[in-house]
């Protein structure tokens, strides 16, 4: 197994119900090192639940998941000794400065002299865009400053994996844009696994994604392949002049299921659904071309907003494709 594919969180069937109400029914995940991975879903679908299953704070009722390849049940503590958590409402010593609650933190992980503690906040500060603001009290921090000092607490141990439980929701759009850029510097230290339902944030810093819909995971994978559309395979086509019956000519082909054409500013943009990727790829264009009074300026597979395929498999609850 190559470093990349090592996972670092993988779970099989997991299930947690409390009292009578199911609220995770067999959730699979695969977390590779060094990802940032998304964890997405609607409100209630069970995100939090699992976050807390992973860190051992509560115990699933089936199932069964390893971190760094440990058994969340029965070695919890060795696993959470390696996890920074960020929980959805972090809660901090108020009336102490951001560096007073980072040292703090810090003391507990790490026992050698001060001067090294202190070196390590001042690394975090940085890290998270604090270091001017380090001497005053949580309290006057705004919203996305104290997110920032969160992500700075949970990382002040170096841990191996961060869990973040909707670091960026509550936060406007500088805020939220903010601790994304932290993610990202963060990723070649640590392997991050985040909860949203903001879907934009997810497409600019994932590279893999699960959607969760009422306890069961109904989509998941690099995103590049979710966006790609699950099963749909469209290629977009922008036609100068006038193609003579190419409708018709397309509906003859075996692996063309369906076209639809528009006008735009002297331009026919076709869109055409198919069968078989391979055929497309190697035969569309050259057929199109066929007809020397035309030119195609665009010829690209039609990406999808995470948006509409979050919308299309929540609806369909992953039953419908
Ligand atoms: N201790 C509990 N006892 C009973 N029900 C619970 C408990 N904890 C969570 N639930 C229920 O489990 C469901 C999933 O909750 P969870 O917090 O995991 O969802 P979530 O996906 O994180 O949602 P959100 O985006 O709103 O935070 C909800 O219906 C919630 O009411």
């Amino acid at each position: 197994m190559s470093f990349n594919d090592t996972l670092v969180i993988e779970t099989k069937g997991l299930e947690k119900s409390f009292g009578n109400v199911k609220v995770l029914q067999g959730v699979d995940l695969s977390v590779k090192q060094n990802s940032i991975f998304g964890f997405l879903g609607p409100n209630g679908a069970g995100k939090t639940t699992t976050m807390k299953i992973l860190l051992g704070l509560i115990r699933p009722t089936g199932g069964s998941g390893s971190i760094f390849g440990r058994d969340i049940v029965q070695e919890s503590v060795a696993i959470r000794e390696r996890i920074g958590y960020l929980p959805q409402q972090p809660r901090f010593i108020e009336y102490m400065s951001a560096r007073e609650n980072l040292e703090f933190t810090a003391a507990f992980f790490y026992t050698g002299p001060k001067s090294k503690i202190r070196m390590r906040c001042d690394e975090m500060l940085e890290l998270v865009g604090l270091t001017d603001k380090a001497e005053r009290p949580i309290r006057t921090f705004s919203g996305g400053e104290k997110q920032r000092l969160g992500i700075a607490l949970a990382q002040v141990n170096y841990p191996d994996l961060l869990i973040l439980d909707e670091p960026a929701s509550a936060l406007d759009p500088l805020g939220r844009q903010e601790v994304l850029e932290i993610m990202q510097r963060l990723r070649k230290h640590t392997s991050i696994f985040y909860s949203t339902h903001i879907l934009d944030d997810v497409q600019r810093v994932s590279d893999s994604v699960a959607i969760l819909n009422h306890g069961k995971v109904v989509a998941s994978g690099p995103i590049e392949l979710i966006l790609n559309g699950q099963g749909s395979i469209i290629y977009c086509m922008t036609i100068k002049g006038e193609p003579e019956g190419l409708g018709e000519k397309l509906a003859n082909l075996p692996w063309v299921t369906h076209t639809s054409v528009s006008q735009h500013n002297g331009s026919s943009l076709w869109q055409i659904s198919v069968n078989d990727e391979v055929e497309a790829e190697t035969n569309l264009l050259r057929y199109v071309l066929a007809d020397e009074m035309i030119t195609v300026t665009e010829f690209n597979r039609k990406k999808y907003e995470l948006e509409e395929v979050f919308m299309e498999v929540i609806k369909g609850d992953g039953n419908g494709r």
